[in-house]
């Protein structure tokens, strides 16, 4: 399946990497993690939209210059890393996958999607056996639950799960890391804090996220539950299928 053909001097295959969303706050974890654990990568495509493209990005002290994500930026890619929101993923990860590149998926765009299997490396990692071209990962707050649960469901077994979750603001994104910053040095400044993102960039109320905690992540839906508490239902949901299908 891997299409790395590209071998180092120990004889090691290399890949050809993409970070979608390489400029965010999730990319840039990512990039990090790829630099420490030294993944055998032969060439790594740095892409954003077209605001970061021409940006610099040091990996392995050699500068990687940032190129806007197009369906062509994935010619004789091996692997990409989406984390650049779903809309990004639905629009890029299928010509990914058309030009044979193996779609690692952050974001909720394919997650429950029946063909996509949902991984948690600690809980199903066989499931990715399964990709037609995408594996989703589930919403953080899952996968940490998630983890934490398999060994104890392994032992005792389990019928109900009661969730509450303390989310850091940094799950909304860079923009919103800068507002907790901005707001803070204006608090601290006695002067007013004002509010841009939190808790939803696309709904029009706005809240004070510095010195406070905001009850609300992502939209509410029609059930009275905000989108983030039902992915981790729907989510969690699936992900135990497929262990106690085993
Ligand atoms: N599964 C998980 O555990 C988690 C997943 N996520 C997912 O990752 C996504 C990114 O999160 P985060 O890094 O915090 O967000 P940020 O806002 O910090 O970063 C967004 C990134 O996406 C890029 N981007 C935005 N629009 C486009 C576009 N049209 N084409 C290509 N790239 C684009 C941005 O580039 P630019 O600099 O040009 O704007 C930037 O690199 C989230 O939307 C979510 O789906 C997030 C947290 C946890
Ligand atoms: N839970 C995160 C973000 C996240 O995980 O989003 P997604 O489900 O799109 O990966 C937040 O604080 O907003």
């Amino acid at each position: 399946m891997w299409r790395g053909e590209t071998t180092s001097m120990s004889n090691q295959k290399l890949y050809n990497v993409a970070v979608v969303g390489a400029t965010g706050a999730v990319g840039e974890q990512i990039i990090k993690l790829l630099e420490e654990r030294d993944f055998p990568i032969n060439r790594l495509k740095l892409l954003s939209s077209a605001r970061s493209a021409g940006k610099t990005v040091v990996f392995k002290g050699r500068e990687i210059t940032v190129e806007e994500a197009t369906p062509d930026s994935f010619e004789g890619i091996d692997i990409a890393l989406f984390s650049a929101g779903g809309d990004v993923s639905k629009a890029l990860a299928p010509h990914a996958v058309e030009r044979g590149a193996i779609c690692i998926d952050n974001t909720n765009a394919f997650r429950m999607d029946t063909d996509t299997p949902l991984v948690v490396p600690e809980v199903n990692i066989e499931k990715a056996n399964e990709h037609k071209g995408i594996i989703a990962n589930p919403n953080c707050s899952t996968i940490q639950m998630v983890a934490a649960l398999k060994p104890l469901y392994d032992r005792y077994g389990i019928s109900r799960i009661i969730v509450s979750t303390y989310q850091a603001v940094s799950g909304a994104g860079s923009r919103a890391i800068d507002e907790l910053l901005r707001q803070t040095r204006d608090v601290l400044d006695g002067k007013e804090a004002k509010p841009e993102i939190l808790p939803v960039g696309s709904l029009p109320v706005k809240h004070q996220i510095a010195f406070n905690a905001i009850p609300q992540i992502d939209k509410f839906q029609d059930n009275g539950y905000t989108l983030e508490e039902m992915k981790m239902v729907r989510e969690t949901k699936k992900l135990w299928a497929t262990i106690r299908s085993k």
